[in-house]
C-alpha cells in the first residue's frame, strides 16, 4: 500500500496541506515569507505535491512543473535561523490533526524531515538548483 493510500488519499493531502498552511500563517517567522505573495491555490498545489511524492497521482509534475519547480520557487531565497524547524513542526503538528494511521504519519515526518533539508540546502543567495530533479518518491516504511 503507498503512503497516499495508507494516509487517506486526496481528501487527506487536502486537510493535511489546509491546516499545515493555517498553522504556518500563525507562526510569527514562517508568516513573513506569505505575507507579499499569496497564491489562492497554494493549499491544493501542496496537496498534489505531497499526494505525488507519497504515491498519488502525478498532477503536481503534470501541471505545476515538478520537483525541480517546486525548488526553483524556494531557492536563493537567503532563509534565515530556525525556519526550517519551524516549518518541520506545523507538518507534525498538522499531521497529528488530520491523519489518523500513526504509521502514515511516523514515515511522513520522516520525510518532511528530510524535504526541508534538501529545500533549505537551496536557500544560501548563490546556491544553484540542478537543471532537473525527479520527484521523490516516499514509502510508509523507507
Ligand atoms: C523551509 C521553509 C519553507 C517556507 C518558508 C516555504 C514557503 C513557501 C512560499 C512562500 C510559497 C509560495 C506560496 C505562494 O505562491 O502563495 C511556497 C510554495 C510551495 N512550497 Fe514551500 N516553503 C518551505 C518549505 C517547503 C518544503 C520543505 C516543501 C516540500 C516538502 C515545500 C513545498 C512547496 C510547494 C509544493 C509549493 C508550491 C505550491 C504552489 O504552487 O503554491 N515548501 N512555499
Amino acid at each position: 500500500m503507498s503512503l497516499f493510500e495508507a494516509a487517506g488519499g486526496a481528501p487527506a493531502m487536502l486537510a493535511l496541506a489546509g491546516d499545515f498552511h493555517e498553522r504556518c500563517l500563525a507562526d510569527p517567522v514562517l508568516e513573513h515569507p506569505f505575507s507579499n505573495r499569496l497564491n489562492p491555490d497554494h493549499v491544493r498545489h501542496l496537496a498534489e505535491y505531497w499526494g505525488e511524492v507519497f504515491g498519488g497521482p502525478p498532477v503536481f509534475s503534470t501541471e505545476h512543473g515538478g520537483h525541480i519547480a517546486m525548488l526553483r520557487l524556494h531557492a536563493n531565497q537567503g532563509a534565515y535561523g530556525d525556519i526550517g524547524d519551524r516549518f518541520i513542526a506545523c507538518f507534525d503538528a498538522a499531521a497529528e490533526a488530520t491523519i489518523a494511521d500513526p504509521a502514515a504519519r511516523r514515515a511522513m515526518s520522516a520525510y518532511i524531515r528530510h524535504a526541508t533539508a534538501e529545500v533549505m540546502s537551496y536557500s544560501p543567495r548563490d546556491a544553484v538548483v540542478p537543471p532537473t530533479a525527479p520527484m521523490p518518491r516516499w514509502d510508509l516504511a523507507p
